[in-house]
């Protein structure tokens, strides 16, 4: 099957309420703001009342309340934003998400989603619930991974599998037509004057899914090795740049892409770059492989620092008390004796981090 082409534009017309406005009254001393107190021109801080990192909400004067506590820092470390719980974080990813897939569908005719494994694929299950099942112009999506083990498709570690059950087999609304997403397929290529002719088999499935079309789910080539799995998935990528299917950063001539979701491990890591290996540095290649990852399975392909920094948005999304240690180190006062690959995480657009508040406990 040939790839699919996008053609028209769906607006969204969901909405969550209009943040408040704060007022701050003295005394105001938790540590977490202090700089930004000191330093009022570089960041701004919106608080909703139900906030629970550490500030009396009794301090602000809050105009409606919400669930979320909103703090935008410097450029360096991104938007952060702190909820209640995984359902309030999982809500307003969604919103996100949608709201960037209306922007980019608007302007470019497409978006280009990169997903990551873990428990970021849950985060997104309100995505393929009302209203934005319906109300997100699927067709204009291409789905690729930040990083994929190398396992086959249908095998419990595949983060493909992990997407596939979790967010993209779920049913659109009642009754819609749909096409089925591909599972499994598998990307061939020659290359040809400097980019590939990619084509994919498919096998039927169920039809009432996320109405993506089928051509426009990237996953990686499993019948080969990590290298060639690493190889095949760059040329890939390099055919949707030629085909101005991802966009292309002016500054760095590397694939832009629309929106990254990335997890990040209880120790610091990022897509498959953990703290301490040397891929944390590769500069040369878009897509490298791993075999000693320390996250298991060894074997792994993962997109390089250059190629997640190219990208317009990042959502980083962390829950759990479990990483509030590094999420401290990220973006509060705690200390690491090496940069860790989350630090590394700058990309030319923006970043947006998405905690609950076991993730911003230490903050
Ligand atoms: O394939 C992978 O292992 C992931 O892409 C990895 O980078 C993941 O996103 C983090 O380890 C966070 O995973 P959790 O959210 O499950 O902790």
């Amino acid at each position: 099957m040939a790839f699919s082409s996008c053609s028209t534009t769906a607006i969204l017309r969901t909405s969550l309420p209009p943040l408040p406005s704060l007022r701050r009254s003295p005394p105001y001393t938790p540590p977490i703001f202090q700089s930004l107190v000191a330093n009022p021109p570089a960041c701004s801080l919106r608080l909703h009342k139900s906030s629970r990192i550490g500030v009396n909400p009794e301090e602000f004067h809050c105009k409606a309340s919400s669930s979320m506590a909103e703090i935008a820092t410097e450029k360096a470390k991104g938007k952060v934003q702190v909820f209640d719980s995984e359902e309030d974080l999982a809500v307003s990813l969604a919103k996100h998400t949608a709201d960037l897939s209306d922007k980019f569908a608007k302007r470019r005719g497409a978006f280009t989603v990169v997903l990551s494994g873990g428990s970021l694929i849950k985060s997104l299950r309100k995505l393929v619930e009302a209203p934005y099942i319906d109300a997100v112009e699927w067709s204009k999506w291409h789905v690729f991974w930040v990083d994929e083990r190398v396992v086959p498709k249908d095998h419990e570690d595949s983060n493909y599998k992990l997407a596939f059950d979790g967010f993209l087999s779920k049913e659109g609304g009642e009754g819609r037509a749909s096409l089925a997403v591909n599972y499994p397929y598998a990307m061939l290529h020659t290359k040809d004057g400097g980019y590939s002719i990619c084509q994919k088999y498919i096998k039927p499935e169920p039809t009432g899914q996320v109405p993506i079309p089928p051509g426009n789910v990237y996953a990686i080539n499993d019948a080969l090795s990590a290298e060639g799995a690493a190889d095949d998935y760059e040329t890939c990528l390099k055919h949707l740049v030629k085909s101005n299917i991802i966009d292309i950063s002016q500054a760095t001539g590397l694939p832009k892409f629309d929106l990254m979701l990335l997890g990040m491990g209880p120790d610091g890591h990022v897509a498959s770059l953990f703290p301490g290996h040397p891929l944390v540095q590769a500069n040369k290649q878009w897509v490298a492989f791993i075999k000693d990852s320390p996250k298991p399975p060894p074997e792994r392909i993962t997109f390089t620092f250059p190629v997640i920094n190219s990208s317009a948005n990042i959502a980083l999304v962390v829950a759990g008390a479990g990483k509030a240690n590094v999420v401290n180190v990220a973006l509060g006062n705690g200390q690491s004796s090496d940069l860790l690959p989350v630090q590394m995480v700058s990309p030319e657009g923006e970043l947006t981090w998405f905690l609950d508040k076991g993730a911003a406990s230490q903050l």
